[in-house]
């Protein structure tokens, strides 16, 4: 058994969404970006691991208002389990040639947002017409790298540690429906 037990940090933190009000305001995004896409099929990122619950979901609620999506998903981790970030590692890189595509990147969340400056300059590189960030959470503070700025939010989370809905604490509780915040 982890050190770092699930049901104490459930205990020390504070529901901030609940999944109902995560889900509307992930069809609210779906609204904005199925508009700025009409008539385009985006290649579809999702950002693993945390961003999978999120773009699972976004992406009906996108389907539901007739945006069809290239999927295809990438891996690369900067606080691997941990609760502070590191270097970030490229685990897997997507398949599909991004030259000349519209990207849409679909992560958990922008905290420092060093991975996300990181995977849009790669998609850049590969020669993507455009890249575009979704991302369920952005974290308020000014830590942020300058320049990165999602283009889709759902919600804003305090400065702590947040955990559920794809976000992990030490790995454990991605599936909780829900976002919670440590005390
Ligand atoms: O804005 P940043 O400070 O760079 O942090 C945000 C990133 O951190 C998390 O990934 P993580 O490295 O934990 O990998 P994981 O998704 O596999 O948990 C999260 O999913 C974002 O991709
Ligand atoms: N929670 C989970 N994963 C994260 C966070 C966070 O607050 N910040 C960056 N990755």
């Amino acid at each position: 058994m982890s050190n770092h037990d699930l049901a104490a940090a459930l205990e020390n933190a504070d529901l901030i969404f609940d999944r109902r009000s995560l889900e509307r305001e992930i069809a609210r995004m779906a609204v904005r970006i199925r508009n700025d896409y009409a008539g385009a099929r985006p290649v579809y990122l999702t950002v693993m691991h945390g961003g999978l619950p999120f773009a699972a979901q976004l992406a009906m609620e996108l389907g539901q208002r007739g945006l069809d999506l290239e999927f295809d998903y990438l891996h690369a981790t900067r606080y691997r389990g941990a609760t502070t970030g590191a270097d970030l590692v490229w685990k897997h890189r997507p398949a599909t040639p991004l030259r000349g595509r519209r990207v849409l990147l679909a992560d958990d969340i922008v905290d420092e947002g060093h991975t996300l400056h990181a995977i849009r300059a790669w998609c850049l590189e590969q020669g993507a017409a455009e890249v575009r960030i979704a991302a369920l959470a952005v974290k308020a503070h000014d830590r942020c790298v300058e320049g990165l700025c999602a283009d889709y939010v759902g919600v804003e989370v305090p400065d702590r540690y947040v955990f559920g809905y794809g976000m992990d604490f030490h790995e454990q509780g991605r599936n909780l429906p829900a976002i919670y915040a440590l005390r």
